[in-house]
């Protein structure tokens, strides 16, 4: 059968296993947490790829590539830096039957491989700021649930790493960067996302804190982390020994650094957001097909020259498409019906369909149908262009406000204890006044957990998101994170959200539950 049995409302976890089957955008694999990327989904990650690259390019950032496997002594080179994730480290300890006398490990991630290279080749500072990114996959041996893009052992992602000879500015490439993942989600992906800075609980250990872009998933009132800009100060930088003269006369000096990355989870979010019962719902702007073009009204007794005059006007219709660069395509399949077609392209989520029968072609006109609400609009033959790329648009546009609402409409702010637990059971997300204090932050994810005495099962606590740039006592958001761990220190009446807590709050945080 080709459409979805499962509805997304109702079976949130069936239905995106059959939307990324059946849309042809994921096949299963026999190694669990690890899945075969089919065109479908590899052409939209190409997009994500080239938007990248282009700003990164601009930013003077290069492209390299360095091994995936790194050796014991590298990996542990801090021990504090891996202690919590050497359960889910990879290692080869084999070559055909023989031992490996020094196993070696495939790269979690690549700080370890990198900045050995970066303490040989950094002497002096006119060789600062060192921009590097690398477009590869990771392994990750992780044991929670894997789920297609969102959590698997092996993804593909980028990896930027940055080394500048004074903090300010490593400080400020954070933030653009930051606000470059933002528009992968709200330009590209048509998600909305809260930028922040992540609590000491869920910052990047190895790091001086950790910027994060927060998006939102309300069919289960989830939260899920976007992607990652990290400032790791001197921290690996002094672990590597990357050290440069003619900072401070006479001295070395260790150099401020910064790492980033986002990852294929991009495209299972914006999966989530935005498919519907019938299947994807693609924004234009990653859309590998924006047009599909399918003949109708081809009957039986309609005459051979009569079927070719429709055929040919039809592909006139794609040639010109085509030619004002719309990612556009025919279905002529004769041995599909027309039906047929429209669930098929449903299904895979292009966001403009086009019906062309007889009766169009006598009038003249060209019949658009919207996959996101399903609008019909008739528009004159010679308007074609105009009109296609104006609902593209509109697409884009509406998927946005659409996932924008309900985002806003799923924040809660409160300073109650009790209604913090009351609006996460409702799947919300709250902005609540926080202390920042690692172990109250564990006091909240416990006592907000949720035993469902129907199952005996558990249903996890809230976690903090992040602490959004964007506070509500202040007007403006904040440009710097100095001034974000700042922003309570004068008016501080307000106390932490949690009960029993007697700090008083430093910031706003978000909290709610999460992938
Ligand atoms: O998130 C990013 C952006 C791109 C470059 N890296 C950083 C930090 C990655 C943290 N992290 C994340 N996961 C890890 C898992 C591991 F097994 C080991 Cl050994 C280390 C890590 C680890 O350092
Ligand atoms: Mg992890």
């Amino acid at each position: 059968r080709l459409g979805l049995e499962a509805k997304k409302e109702e079976n949130f976890f069936d239905w995106y296993s059959q939307v990324i089957t059946k849309s042809g955008m994921i096949e299963y694999y026999d190694v669990s947490g690890c899945y075969i990327l089919r065109p479908w989904s590899f052409l939209i990650w190409e997009m994500i790829k080239e938007y990248i690259d282009k700003k990164i390019k601009a930013l003077g950032v290069e492209p390299c590539y360095f091994p995936m496997f790194v050796t014991r002594g590298a990996l542990e080179k801090e021990k504090a830096h891996i202690t919590d994730f050497a359960p889910e480290v990879a290692w080869v300890t084999k070559c055909g039957e023989d031992d490996m006398a020094e196993p070696v490990a495939i790269r979690p991630t690549s700080e370890t491989v990198m900045y050995p290279a970066y303490a040989k080749w950094l002497r002096s500072d006119t060789e600062l700021p060192l921009k590097l990114n690398q477009w590869n996959n990771v392994v990750r041996w992780e044991f929670k649930d894997p789920k297609p893009f969102l959590r698997t052992r092996e993804f593909l992602w980028q990896e930027g790493h940055t080394a500048f000879a004074t903090k300010t500015e490593a400080e400020e490439e954070v933030l653009i960067i930051l606000d470059m993942y933002a528009r992968v989600y709200e330009e590209l992906l048509a998600v909305p996302v809260i930028k922040g800075c992540k609590t000491e609980k869920e910052k990047f250990a190895g790091g001086d804190y950790t910027t994060t872009v927060e998006a939102f998933i309300s069919t289960n009132g989830r939260a899920i982390q976007g992607a990652t800009s990290h400032h790791l100060g001197q921290n690996f930088s002094k672990m590597f020994n990357v050290q440069v003269e003619g900072i401070a006369d006479g001295e070395k000096t260790f150099v401020y650094q910064n790492s980033w990355g986002l990852t294929t989870r991009t495209i299972g979010v914006m999966i989530m957001v935005h498919g519907d019962d019938r299947g994807l719902v693609l924004p234009p702007n990653v859309a590998p097909i924006q047009v599909i073009v399918i003949p109708c009204g081809i009957v039986a007794s309609m005459s051979e020259s009569k079927k070719k005059e429709l055929r040919n006007e039809c592909a006139s219709l794609v040639k010109q498409l085509k030619i004002n660069n719309v990612r556009v395509r025919d279905d002529f399949r004769p041995n599909r019906t027309p039906g047929w077609k429209f669930n098929h392209w449903e299904l895979k989520g292009v966001p403009i369909r086009i019906e062309f029968g007889p009766r169009d072609m006598e009038r003249n006109e060209v019949t658009l149908v919207r996959r996101d609400n399903f609008e019909r609009e008739v528009v004159k033959r010679d308007e074609l262009i105009l009109s296609v790329t104006c609902m593209l648009k509109k697409v884009q546009d509406s998927l946005l406000q659409r996932a924008k609402h309900k985002l806003d409409e799923h924040i809660k702010q409160v300073e109650n204890w009790d209604e913090f637990k009351l609006e996460l059971d409702k799947k919300n997300l709250l902005l609540s006044p926080f202390c920042g204090e690692p172990e109250c932050e564990d006091n909240i994810k416990q006592q907000s957990a949720r035993l469902n005495t129907m199952d005996g099962t558990v249903t996890m606590g809230a976690k903090s998101l992040c602490i959004p740039f964007k506070q509500p006592k202040l007007t403006k958001p904040i440009e710097s994170i100095d001034e974000l761990k700042r922003i309570f220190e004068s008016n501080n009446e307000l106390k932490c959200i949690y009960r029993d807590c007697e700090n008083k709050a430093k910031f706003y945080t978000l909290f709610g539950r999460s992938y």
